[in-house]
């Protein structure tokens, strides 16, 4: 395997369905060692995306790199390396987790030096894995998935929404795992639509919708882009009103109490507009992560700073 080169690189990765767009020309670097976001709304392309970089799709155009190596051509190398939690996890009913862990581990075709150590943490006892997973709750059937992803101890892991079905006892552990394994100096992209969980444990995050990329980010510098809440009172009873130049940010009303998410270096000429009006109360406040997030969802212009 060669250390210098980046765990992911996809240059102007493409992969159609016949005319629908899967992706569509996305760049994206993640560096040996970092916990990766992704993160889209439904559709957006992070599956795709995932079965490209794991070889389980073979993209239309463009270039896939993973630990510096074709996910295609040098599958077999590259499948010791690698730790896969898909998004549906499809498993034999008939098999017991037991069972399902070995057969896993065998096409891994690597030492499973974690499994049993994962298997106590994640309460899979031996009880549990003797029993046939068509027994299995959901959540029961999502920590065997992490412990096969996770069991041969690879340099790079790929989660797509691990903690769904997760309660949150097992959540717990589960980002303990990931915290570890980056200590440990492995790699790991994590797909998801749940922000907070990838404000916990990432560093960056790229954004995709419709296929697109639309910005790669640091956490932080997402949280301190984010925009500002402005509350506006008024005092003459009239209630909804139009706003003029401000009713870009979306405005929602509430009585006499109206609420707008402004940019950070918008807020001063919002104000010098708005207090016109017969306004008697104002706070200022910065908007939740979740709502940053949402704004980049709405506006595909939004700049790119990695
Ligand atoms: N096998 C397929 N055949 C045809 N179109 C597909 C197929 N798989 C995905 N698509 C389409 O590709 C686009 C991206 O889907 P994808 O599953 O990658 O999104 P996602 O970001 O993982 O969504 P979600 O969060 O809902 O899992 C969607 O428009 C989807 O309809």
């Amino acid at each position: 395997m060669q250390r210098a080169t980046p765990a992911i690189e996809l240059n102007a990765l493409t992969k159609r369905y016949g005319k629908t767009i899967g992706v569509e020309r996305l760049d994206i670097t993640v560096n040996r060692g970092e916990v990766f976001g992704f993160l889209g709304p439904n559709g957006a392309g992070k599956t795709t995306t995932i079965r490209c970089l794991v070889g389980l799709l073979r993209p239309t155009s463009g270039r896939v790199r993973v630990l510096g190596l074709d996910p295609i051509a040098d599958h077999l190398r590259l499948t010791p390396a690698l730790g896969y939690l898909p998004g549906e996890l499809r498993l034999y009913p008939e098999l017991t987790g037991r069972q399902t862990l070995e057969l896993l581990a065998d096409l891994q075709g690597a030492a499973v030096p974690r499994c049993a150590e994962l298997c106590e943490r994640l309460a899979l006892s031996d009880a549990v894995l003797g029993r046939r997973v068509l027994e299995y709750s959901r959540g029961m059937k999502q920590k065997l998935g992490l412990v096969q992803a996770l069991q041969h101890d690879p340099e790079l892991v790929v989660l797509d929404e691990p903690t769904e079905g997760l309660d949150p006892l097992v959540q717990e552990t589960f980002f303990e795992l990931l915290a570890e394994a980056v200590a440990a100096g492995r790699t790991v992209l994590l797909s998801s639509h749940v922000l907070p969980e990838v404000q916990r444990t990432c560093e960056r995050v790229a954004i995709v919708r419709d296929g697109r990329l639309v910005t790669v980010r640091r956490v932080a510098a997402l949280r301190d882009a984010r925009a500002r809440k402005v509350r506006l009172t008024f005092t003459d009873g009239q209630g909804r009103r139009p706003l003029g130049a401000a009713e870009e940010w979306a405005p929602k009303w509430e009585g006499e109490q109206v609420e707008l998410l402004v940019p950070p270096d918008q807020v001063v000429g919002a104000l010098r507009d708005l207090l016109t009006l017969p306004v008697g109360d104002l706070t200022v406040e910065e908007a939740g992560l979740d709502e940053a997030f949402l704004d980049f969802y709405r506006h595909p212009d939004a700049e790119d700073q990695p």
